[in-house]
């Protein structure tokens, strides 16, 4: 054990080197100093030692030196720090057992590997590791028992770590020599259905009643603003509704022409099928009041129209944005994968449109069409299915025999564990500025209008719309996990928060670490939380736990590295996590860290 592992200021010290304003101002000088040269980069190496051992490398832990851990701060990033307790588990003769990362042969952490992880070995000074109950597998994360707090935070089996480098977003440079795949007809149209189902969108069959009565002579208040926005809204959606509510007919209609073809056909034995078809398209146009040709070329769209709901399902047609038109026009794709991929769909949008536009079947009471909700509650309360309607997500835990089955109850925000905290928030940073933003400097409120800060507008200070994931299974021994709809995520991306309760004295369970270790919280998801209680682990991850601060209170954000549309949504859990997983990974990755655990 080095004699000052345990030394308050190796903490004082620790903590001085982790502070993100340090890393922040060290950033925007290189910055300011570089602003031509790309890769200039900045890396400050934090050793303890005595005086006479000042001047002499570091080696690999056979001098008296104690490596707090090393920070580099690269241009156009804010910060990258590597949390200095990391190194004491590594050092000699330490007697801690968490050492689990090779170090390099200048006695710090690999930093390539350490930067590129979001998800930290343990951060404990004076914690050591515990290893009772570490057989259990947590695809439940859940023992429904909720432990009694205990004072001090023991470490659990299990544990998540965020990190407080942020993936940037790249500007992407034009490079000629490789060529870029750019998204087909096919995949904007099915990324618009996604993107209109995951809108707040209302479709509904009624007229708004009210006009709000004002004049624009006598000044536009905000309170006639308002309300001109609310007509605008309205007057959307209707439109929407409206257009919907067209295809749907159009759609319906191409199905009751083939079946009166049939019936003439019935009525006037001697018709051929051409003169059928001719008798009811006659029948059409009076009513219509179109000439043949027009109603033929109407009918090749409507007839498209009927193709897609045929595969996709009602949602598909409903929710298509306006990109349908011409796709049906041109045919674009439907002898090239656009059916195939509909289908492939079609139970997953169906749950996407019941549970978050539960009123969208009575569109289809304009044709004696609709049917009751198939998927209701909560949308990540389905698991979807590849092929086949999704499953209760209830039912996708029924192989471990929990006694009453397992529960979970979705949450946006975390809950505080009042029985540990009383009423005080342990995410509140102390030092915080709650009106100032850490990373852009910018001023952080929750009011849309004032709110100054757009670091994670997606979740903080702007307007929220549901996530566009779902759970779904992954038909592996992952069991369940996120797959990202929509065109998918970009780098710097923030996807969620990680909520949960936030608690202390979990042992034996999953849990997330958050706090500083004089501090510390953790949040736990096994019986509250959202979707990202389902992530799961890849050695090539797209996504990566990070810390970020809103309104003084700290926040645990799963942020993208880059998710393609379609694509699970993945994390590293660290090497600490996986040393007390007794499972082999199943991410398929090439370089996979943990496949064959088991067997070594
Ligand atoms: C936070 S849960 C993730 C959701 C989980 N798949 C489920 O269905 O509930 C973590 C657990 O999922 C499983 N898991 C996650 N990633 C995995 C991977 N790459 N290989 C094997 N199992 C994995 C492990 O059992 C792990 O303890």
């Amino acid at each position: 054990m080095h004699p000052i592992v345990h030394h308050p200021v190796v903490t004082k010290l620790s903590d001085l080197f982790e502070n993100s304003n340090l890393t922040t101002r060290l950033a925007s000088t290189l910055a300011s100093v570089s602003p031509y040269d790309e890769s200039l980069c900045l890396r400050i190496d934090a050793v303890v030692c005595t005086s006479d051992n000042i001047k002499s490398n570091i080696t690999t832990g056979n001098d008296k030196s104690l490596p707090l851990g090393w920070l580099s701060v690269e241009k156009n990033q804010n910060m990258t720090t590597t949390p200095s307790q990391v190194t004491l588990r590594n050092f000699p003769g330490s007697g801690n057992t968490v050492n689990s990362q090779p170090m390099s042969n200048d006695g710090f952490d690999n930093p390539k590997h350490v930067t590129v992880s979001g998800l930290r070995p343990s951060k404990s000074s004076p914690m050591t590791m515990a290893t009772e109950g570490s057989e259990s597998d947590s695809d439940t994360g859940a023992d429904n028992r909720l432990p009694l707090p205990k004072t001090r935070i023991e470490p659990s089996v299990r544990q998540f770590h965020s990190d407080t480098r942020f993936p940037q977003r790249k500007k992407h440079k034009k490079d000629t020599a490789t060529p870029t795949l750019q998204p087909s007809s096919i995949d904007k149209f099915i990324a618009g259905i996604w993107r209109q189902v995951h809108s707040p969108v209302t479709l509904s069959v009624s007229f708004p009643d009210r006009t709000p009565e004002f004049s624009i002579r006598t000044g536009v208040s905000q309170t006639v603003f308002q309300a001109v926005n609310g007509l605008c809204k309205k007057y959307y959606d209707q439109s929407q509704s409206s257009r919907a509510l067209e295809m749907i007919v159009q759609a319906y209609w191409v199905e009751c022409y083939e079946a009166r073809i049939a019936s003439i056909r019935l009525e006037y034995p001697s018709y051929t099928n051409a003169e059928a078809r001719m008798a009811a398209l006659k029948e059409a146009c009076t009513t219509l009041t179109w000439h043949e040709k027009e109603l033929r070329n109407r009918m090749a769209i409507w007839s498209g129209y009927k193709k897609i709901k045929d595969s996709g399902g009602w949602a598909s047609l409903i929710f298509a944005g306006s990109g349908i038109y011409r796709i049906c026009k041109y045919r674009i794709g439907f002898d090239n994968g656009l059916i195939p991929r509909l289908h492939h769909i079609a139970s997953s949008l169906e749950v996407a449109a019941d549970t978050l536009h539960p009123g969208w079947r009575d569109l289809l009471r304009v044709i004696c069409q609709n049917g009751p909700c198939r998927y209701s509650g909560h949308p990540h309360e389905w698991v979807t299915v590849e092929t086949g309607p999704a499953l209760p997500l209830r039912a996708t835990y029924s192989h471990l025999t929990l006694p009453n089955g397992f529960s979970y109850q979705f949450v946006d925000d975390c809950v505080i564990d009042e029985n540990v905290f009383g009423g005080d928030d342990p995410r509140r940073g102390l030092q915080i500025d709650p009106d100032i933003c850490q990373l852009c400097q910018e001023k952080q409120t929750d009011d849309v209008v004032s709110n100054h800060c757009s670091c994670f507008s997606t979740l903080f200070g702007g307007v929220r719309y549901p996530p566009p994931v779902q759970l779904y299974s992954t038909a592996s021994g992952k069991n369940n996990g996120v797959i990202a709809r929509c065109k998918g995520f970009d780098r710097g991306v923030a996807i969620a928060e990680f909520v949960g309760i936030v608690t202390r004295g979990i042992d034996g369970l999953d849990v997330m670490m958050g706090g500083t270790p004089d501090q510390p919280y953790q949040i736990f998801q096994g019986q509250m939380g959202n979707f990202t209680r389902f992530i799961n682990h890849s050695c090539r991850p797209n996504s990566q736990f990070q810390k970020f601060y809103w309104r003084g209170v700290e926040r645990i954000l799963v942020v993208s590295r880059g998710v393609a549309s379609g694509s699970e949504i993945t994390v590293d859990y660290s090497d600490s996590y996986w040393k007390k997983l007794r499972k082999n990974c199943l991410c398929g990755e090439t370089g996979c860290r943990f496949a064959h655990q088991l067997e070594t």
